[in-house]
């Protein structure tokens, strides 16, 4: 069975700008897949190459073993751009028939409207709805063809705390496969099986969620050296990455902090001043991307 999408070594430069450096990404049918990086990272780049909307500078892209564009008009890949452009003066009930006509089997166009809840929107024009009223339109037209492999940019941005627990519960709902790009890990956390963190154009980490978590979720252990400022019995203890000890203070990068506090507790009872603090999402990707990737896959992929 072919995989539900295929990067191989996919590079991208805009002049001077490399926005992908070297992608290598294979999803396999059934997975939700988050494409987590900060801005600039190359995420919306990585997705438009892989459903046929921009081409690499070199590499190779394949939906379900075919050419993204080709996977697109068969029906087999529906897309939620980010900012995408929409017709303004039909009604979203033509807009979302229009494009499900492009397709051999569509679903009924009530089951599409109903799964984007915009069944309300039907008869509106489109020029008149709300930015979170459009992107369940845009919703819409991505799940118009029943596809296997849904592809979203930024699917929730601009929708209310309602809009967004309907849009994923419909992308649970689904048995395909879905890749999505966010920003919000806690959305990444709740709805993908796998993430794949981006940055400089460059998958830097690609691993399950709970894995992920541990690396960019990670805390910090603090306290002040005394006894216990032996690098390597710190580096021994439970969720430890890293020692460093500076100015008359420890400190222990960590996956799992109370995991690390228990143990020093129970290893040294001479700590004074001890305090944790959770490094912040930015400051992982930052500190990720100056090192090596990290393979959280154990050499499954
Ligand atoms: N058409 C373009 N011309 C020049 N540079 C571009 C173009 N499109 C993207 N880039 C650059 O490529 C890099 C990757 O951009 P991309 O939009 O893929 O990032 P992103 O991860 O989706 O960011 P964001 O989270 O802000 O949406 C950025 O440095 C961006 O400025």
């Amino acid at each position: 069975m072919p995989n539900a999408l295929e990067l191989t070594d996919v590079r991208k430069r805009h002049g001077p700008v490399t926005a992908l450096d070297g992608i290598d990404l294979t999803v396999t049918e059934g997975e939700t897949v988050a494409l987590l990086g900060p801005n600039g990272a190359g995420k919306s780049t990585l997705l438009s190459i892989a459903v046929g909307l921009l081409p690499p500078t070199s590499g190779r892209a394949a939906v379900l073993g075919r050419p993204p564009a080709d996977a697109r008009r068969a029906g087999l890949l529906g897309v939620l751009p980010q900012e995408a452009g929409l017709l303004d003066d039909v009604r979203v009930r033509e807009l979302v028939a229009a494009v499900a006509g492009l397709y051999d089997r569509p679903p009924p166009l009530a089951a599409t409207l109903r799964a984007a809840r915009a069944e309300d929107l039907a008869d509106r024009r489109v020029g008149r709805l709300s930015g979170g009223q459009k992107q369940r339109v845009r919703f819409a037209l991505a799940l118009a063809g029943d596809p296997r492999l849904l592809v979203l940019d930024e699917p929730t941005a601009g929708l209310d705390v309602d809009g967004r627990r309907a849009l994923w519960q419909e992308v649970r709902r689904r048995t395909g496969t879905t890749v999505f790009a966010t920003h919000y890990l806690a959305e990444a956390d709740a709805y993908a099986d796998r993430v794949v963190l981006l940055a400089r154009g460059r998958v830097i980490a690609d691993g399950p969620v709970e894995a992920i978590k541990d690396l960019v979720g990670g805390g910090e252990v603090r306290f002040a050296a005394g006894g216990a400022a032996d690098p390597a019995r710190l580096r021994a203890l439970p969720g430890v990455r890293g020692v460093r000890v500076q100015d008359g203070t420890v400190a222990l990068r960590t996956g799992d902090s109370d995991a690390t506090l228990r143990a020093l507790f129970a290893a040294f009872d001479d700590l004074r001043d001890v305090r944790t603090e959770r490094v912040d999402l930015e400051d992982a990707f930052v500190s990720l991307t100056s090192g090596a990737p990290a393979d959280l896959t154990g050499g499954a992929r």
